[in-house]
């Protein structure tokens, strides 16, 4: 059965919050945020296997698995706000979302990623939900095109500080099934100033199709710049 992420947050009979909201408890204010990357009951067989296999070659450090909230708050999106945003937007702030975690467990993107820093590349084991249908029984390109600019972003994040995207090129090559399993090999090609060059692919899990490719173009942000004034 479905559960949303803060269904299975709710301690039973604890009241209830606005969902997705992080839970805050009243002694000392520390939130409290599920990490979305690990397995739910909507997760395949073959989402797990995939996660187990690498969480195994997560023992020897080579490969990190890199935790995943609804909302953000590590050091490198502190950093973000910080320097970055306006103050006056982040009233709004506590309804915003990571688009791609804002789905019931199950039907929209249900993924993890690991990050191998020595090879400069992230994996993204992601599975399909039936809410990203676009053409009938397949993903729709917008939805692929948006695990492709967050496996790319998360790897050129990872690889050079705080970027955004300037440029994603993608061709789809073979439709992607709903609710299946695919995976997104992404990997840094080459360091320019703030230019981060990052190419991906995404395969089905016995690697026998390739369903997609993509070239993308990141840019170190500017500190000194503001992100609201450039036209
Ligand atoms: C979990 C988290 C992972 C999620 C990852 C998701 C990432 C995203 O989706 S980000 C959202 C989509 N992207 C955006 O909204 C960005 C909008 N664009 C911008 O804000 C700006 O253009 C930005 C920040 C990318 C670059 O601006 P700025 O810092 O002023 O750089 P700027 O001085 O214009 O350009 C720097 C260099 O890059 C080059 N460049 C910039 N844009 C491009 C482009 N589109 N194509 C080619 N080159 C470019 C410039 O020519 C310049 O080159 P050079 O130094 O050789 O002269």
């Amino acid at each position: 059965m479905l559960r949303s992420c803060a269904a299975l947050l709710r301690t039973p009979g604890a009241p209830r919050g606005r969902p997705g909201a992080p839970r805050r408890s009243f002694s000392s204010e520390k939130v409290v945020q599920k990490d979305c990357a690990l397995p739910n009951p909507s997760w395949s067989k073959d989402l797990r296997l995939l996660f187990d296999q690498f969480m195994k070659k997560c023992e020897d450090g080579s490969w990190k698995r890199l935790p995943s909230y609804k909302q953000f708050f590590s050091k490198t999106f502190q950093g973000f706000q910080t320097l970055y945003l306006d103050p006056s937007l982040v009233k709004g702030e506590e309804h915003a979302q990571l688009f791609t975690r804002s789905f019931e467990d199950g039907l929209g993107f249900e993924y993890v990623m690991f990050y191998n820093d020595a090879e400069k590349r992230v994996l993204c084991f992601l599975q399909v939900g039936p809410h990203l249908q676009g053409a009938p029984g397949f993903v729709h390109g917008g939805a692929i095109a948006t695990m492709m600019d967050s496996t790319t972003g998360t790897c050129a994040c990872r690889a050079g500080g705080i970027a955004m995207t300037a440029n994603l090129n993608i061709n789809f090559k073979r439709p992607i099934p709903l609710c299946s399993v695919v995976v997104i090999d992404s990997q840094l090609d080459k360091v320019e100033g703030r230019k981060l060059f990052v190419s991906c692919n995404v395969r089905s899990v016995d690697e026998k199709t390739l369903h997609s490719e993509a070239s993308a173009l990141f840019i170190k942000l500017d500190p000194d710049k503001s992100l609201r004034k450039k036209r």
